[in-house]
């Protein structure tokens, strides 16, 4: 990523309030410290319109209320800009607790606050929309259409929201040389790579401009080197854009690419840590936490 290549990114929000690393390799999650009081859902400390909130999150699936709910009443704040990585073993409900965050699922009890609204509680064309305007997705397959370009992917979701197609195909090719794709614009997702196919795939779910990136296994098909390289690009461009990212992982290597990493046993929160790690991008092009 080049300083003029990040030049032709949209404009972008202050970036968030982190401490800075040297480039490099991400910081182990072994060097977490407990995230404190702020991150309960009911400190007033830090909140802002932009925080991601959960109160109470219980989730059952089905109608057995005797079996172990999926989620078992969580409680989460996500500041704006923070990038965290949901870790937990099998079966503990990550994948759930990221789609009742971002209005996928709604829970059986409890609330999702986001921008004085509770998403828990909006009607299905409420929720759609806000998934398209106000949420951005990656999934572990990119889920690209396989019939159209890379360009005309990653404008799919302004296209949908009725943006002119000239305005929309501008705005997706901006992403294309900071996500170290320029010249991929015309390819059909079947002519790229894994990891190629993901970075579009990120493209498509920053280009327009969400509040929250919700990535579920990003890097899950992908070996470490092509999963490094595209966590350092959706870290950075996350970070860019002043977005948040909720990202499920198995992998401590990609965890360690995010600002925290929230533990989940059993459909509860058992861990919240700091890693401390800010934007980290492999090729090293920034000694200050900053995109310019
Ligand atoms: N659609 C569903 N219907 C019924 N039960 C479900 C459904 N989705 C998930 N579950 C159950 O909810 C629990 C949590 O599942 P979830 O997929 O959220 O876990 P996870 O931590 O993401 O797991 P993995 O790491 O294996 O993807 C599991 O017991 C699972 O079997």
């Amino acid at each position: 990523m080049s300083e003029n290549a990040t030049s032709h990114l949209p404009p972008h929000t202050p970036e968030p309030r982190m401490p800075v690393s040297a480039p490099g390799a991400p910081r182990p999650v072994a060097g977490a410290t407990t995230a404190g009081s702020p991150d309960s859902p009911d400190s007033p400390v830090s909140a802002t319109a932009r925080d991601l909130v959960a109160r109470g999150l219980v989730m059952r699936y089905g109608s057995d209320s005797t079996a172990p709910p999926a989620l078992g009443g969580v409680d989460l704040r996500i500041e704006a800009g923070e990038t965290v990585a949901v870790m937990g073993p099998s079966g503990s409900g990550k994948t759930t607790l990221l789609h009742v965050l971002a209005g996928i699922v709604r829970p059986t009890e409890g609330q999702v606050l986001w921008r004085g609204r509770d998403v828990a509680r909006l009607g299905d064309a409420d929720r759609t929309t806000l998934r398209r305007k106000d949420f951005g997705f990656v999934f572990q397959q990119g889920m690209l259409l396989p019939e159209l370009p890379a360009v005309e992917n990653v404008a799919l979701p302004l296209l949908i929201d009725g943006t002119r197609r000239a305005a929309a195909l501008a705005r997706a090719a901006a992403l294309f040389a900071p996500l170290g794709l320029a010249g991929y614009e015309k390819r059909r997702p079947g002519e790229l790579s894994g990891g190629q196919a993901q970075r579009v795939a990120i493209a498509r779910a920053l280009v327009a401009q969400p509040g929250v990136v919700f990535a579920d296994e990003p890097t899950g098909a992908l070996d470490q080197t092509t999963s490094a390289e595209v966590m350092g690009h959706l870290t950075a461009l996350v970070r860019h854009t002043g977005a948040s990212l909720v990202l499920v992982t198995h992998d401590e290597n990609v965890a360690a690419w995010c600002s925290r990493v929230v533990s989940v046993r059993d459909g509860r929160v058992v861990g919240d840590a700091r890693t401390g790690t800010t934007t980290l991008h492999p090729a090293g092009l920034t000694t200050d936490g900053a995109l310019r």
